[in-house]
């Protein structure tokens, strides 16, 4: 709390003092209205008391108190939306500081919500909650020490029912709190069913699912809903209590300060200026308790919001696992308030790619992993993975394999339980998170862009001075993946706009310009998963021949073999192991093996989904690797075949570099 409102502390405290003035002369008032009223009620009775006086002094007191109420409102309002924004801010960069098991377990509509919604519950509480607290306070200390000072036996009893309401108070902003950290829970959690379903609206549509996520959502509702009621009740209860309070107070001043009067203990005019203090006070002082009851259902409902903007992500090795926590990152003038540089001793190294050679090569060491999320099951188990430099290297092998877990390794989005994977013999998490992204270039099967103009995501997360994102190179990468292609026939070539998430290209324009972005990075090393999927044939033998004409290293998850075989090394994985591994050519003659399987189950099943294609041979009669001599492997009717045939790649042994 203290760096979120550390920066203004100018603003507060002009608004500090700014409250402290409307306070002083909003207290003066009563003052002035009660001894104008003594005045008019001694002037009936024929004393000759000035009123003028204090009339005058109660419009320059109330001038004065509005003049500052509303500086002291500005001042307080604009230190709030600071302060939110500032929180948000926070919230946001310690998210995209995460290790990623920790979005395994928190869906997005939860964190957005969390965002938007918590963080405004704290922004209240900076811009009004606690400048009225403040206000009250003080109102209600300046007049319960007039009330002293005009009869202490009543003031004793006035401020003993304040106690009570200070009771009343706690109590319900005890419960207050509770209650509105789960009702932002229950709102969370309805948000992530919102976010989820609106993300997979067509998948809802085609299944026709929408009365049934409608009613996930009604139910995610309906919870929230409970407990704000729950909330209202407990209000409503806590606002009766006081105003009973509040009322057995006024009664018990009235008849005992009519009693002190006719004993001679005070005067008339002392007991109606009491009385006009004691309502003031008391309004003071039973509004402090409801502010504060608020500030203890925002701190409730903020809880959540702290909580993600100071989580510690978890990591192993000498650099965190975000380039938002490297040591070279630029921090702008307002500072990133939760990348508290102590917070992260362990940052040690900031490597500028341009300062590292790098050869590409790639070594998975014996590594055993288990997602976060299920820690019991090993995903991979004692893998052992090369890929040297300048190779290609495939992997493949059935579905849940641990294909993309090796990926993922290798782009350190999770932590090795045991093992290591370098990049030149360097474990990847004693590498600066922002050089380790410059060397790895990452496509993925179903490839994400961003709002912007396919250049923008051609160029995304490069520097705009950084001269790779120069005009020139950006045109020769969408060229060399086939952006240009489909971009030379819109208006705005490269500067059509792609919409949300690439709403307006079809997927395989998307791949291409993921292949593009890729390529333009000039990379170490370019992790493939099956990107070229989405593109018809002619397409992606263009796009993979853009590929292996680079010098990067090419680490490419496949499920189509005829993508591959041309591959320097092909690993077969199997139940998170590495089963079989070898070249192409290699690995057919493997007998009974699982790579020679899954090449026969494919040209078999491609062969039944062409209706062009002859009918399927027997096991007996499908092309099996000649011990002898190495013929074409697959079926050689399948388009695929065909295209693995003629392309530039087929049986070239090693790709160029
Ligand atoms: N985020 C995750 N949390 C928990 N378990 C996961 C997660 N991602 C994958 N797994 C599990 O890890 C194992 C390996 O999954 P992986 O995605 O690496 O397989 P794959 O070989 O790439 O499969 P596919 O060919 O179907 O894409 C599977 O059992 C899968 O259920």
């Amino acid at each position: 709390m203290r760096s979120l409102v550390g920066q203004d502390v100018m603003p507060l405290a002009a608004a500090a003092i700014f409250l402290v003035l409307a306070a002083l002369a909003d207290v003066a008032v009563p003052h002035f209205s009660s001894t104008a009223l003594n005045a008019i009620v001694a002037n009936g009775k024929g004393e000759q008391r000035s009123v003028a006086e204090p009339v005058v002094g109660l419009l320059v007191a109330s001038t004065l108190a509005a003049i500052f109420t509303g500086l002291r409102g500005a001042a307080f309002w604009l230190a709030g939306s600071r302060v939110v924004s500032r929180l948000r801010r926070a919230m946001f960069e310690n998210l995209l500081a995460q290790d990623l098991g920790y979005f395994d377990a928190t869906s997005r509509g939860e964190l957005t919500s969390r965002l938007s919604s918590d963080a405004t519950k704290v922004a209240d509480v900076v811009s009004f909650n606690l400048n009225i607290l403040a206000r009250q306070t003080i109102q209600a200390v300046g007049g319960v020490a007039y009330l002293f000072w005009l009869d202490a036996r009543l003031a004793t009893l006035a401020v003993s029912f304040m106690a009570l309401a200070g009771v009343l108070t706690d109590v319900y902003g005890r419960f207050a709190r509770a209650t509105s950290r789960r009702t932002q829970d229950a709102l969370a959690r309805a948000a992530a069913v919102a976010d989820e379903s609106l993300e997979n609206v067509r998948v809802v549509r085609a299944l026709g699912a929408e009365d049934r996520v409608a009613a996930d959502y009604a139910r995610a509702v309906a919870a929230a809903t409970a407990l704000q009621r729950r909330h209202g009740l407990g209000y409503g209860a806590s606002r009766v209590a006081l105003g009973l309070a509040r009322a057995g107070s006024t009664a018990a001043i009235l008849a005992c300060g009519e009693l002190a009067r006719r004993s001679g203990a005070i005067t008339s005019e002392t007991l109606v200026a009491f009385v006009f203090y004691s309502a003031f006070v008391n309004s003071a002082a039973f509004d402090v308790g409801d502010q504060w009851a608020k500030v203890e259902e925002a701190l409730g409902a903020g809880a959540a919001a702290f909580d993600v903007a100071t989580r510690t992500p978890t990591w192993t090795g000498a650099n965190p696992p975000s380039a938002l926590l490297s040591k070279c990152t630029e921090l702008d003038s307002d500072g990133l308030l939760v990348l508290d540089r102590s917070r992260f001793p362990r940052a040690t190294t900031c490597d500028p790619p341009e300062k590292t050679a790098t050869t590409g090569r790639i070594d998975l060491e014996s590594v055993t992993f288990s997602y976060p999320s299920r820690p019991d099951d090993l995903a991979l188990d004692n893998v052992t993975i090369s890929v040297p430099s300048g190779a290609k290297v495939a992997l493949v092998g059935p579905s849940g394999s641990g294909k993309s877990t090796v990926v993922r390794l290798v782009l350190r989005q999770y932590e090795t339980k045991e093992g290591r994977v370098s990049l030149d013999g360097i474990d990847i998490r004693d590498l600066d998170q922002r050089g380790l992204s410059r060397r790895l270039a990452y496509v993925e099967q179903e490839p994400r862009l961003f709002d912007g103009t396919v250049s923008d995501n051609v160029r995304f997360g490069l520097a705009d001075d950084d001269p790779l994102a120069a005009d020139d190179n950006v045109i020769d990468a969408a060229r060399r993946a086939g952006v240009l292609e489909f971009t030379d026939r819109l208006p705005d070539g490269l500067e059509t706009r792609v919409g949300a998430s690439g709403a307006f290209l079809s997927g395989g324009q998307k791949a291409r310009v993921a292949i593009a972005r890729a390529l333009l990075r000039r990379p170490a090393v370019i992790v493939l998963d099956e990107p070229t999927a989405a593109l018809d044939s002619e397409s992606e033998r263009l796009v993979q021949h853009a590929i292996d004409a680079t010098n990067s290293s090419k680490l490419v998850v496949a499920h189509r073999l005829s993508t591959i075989q041309s591959s320097d090394l092909i690993y077969c994985l199997r139940d998170g192991t590495v089963a079989e591994k070898g070249t192409h050519q290699q690995l057919l003659a493997i007998k009974g093996g699982l790579y020679a399987s899954m090449v026969k189950k494919q040209n078999l099943s491609y062969a039944n989904d062409d209706p062009s294609s002859p009918p399927p041979q027997s096991e007996q009669q499908q092309p099996q690797q000649d011990d002898d001599d190495n013929v074409p492997t697959f079926d050689e009717h399948h388009p695929d075949a065909q295209d693995a045939a003629r392309s530039p790649l087929a049986g070239v042994g090693p790709s160029a570099h």
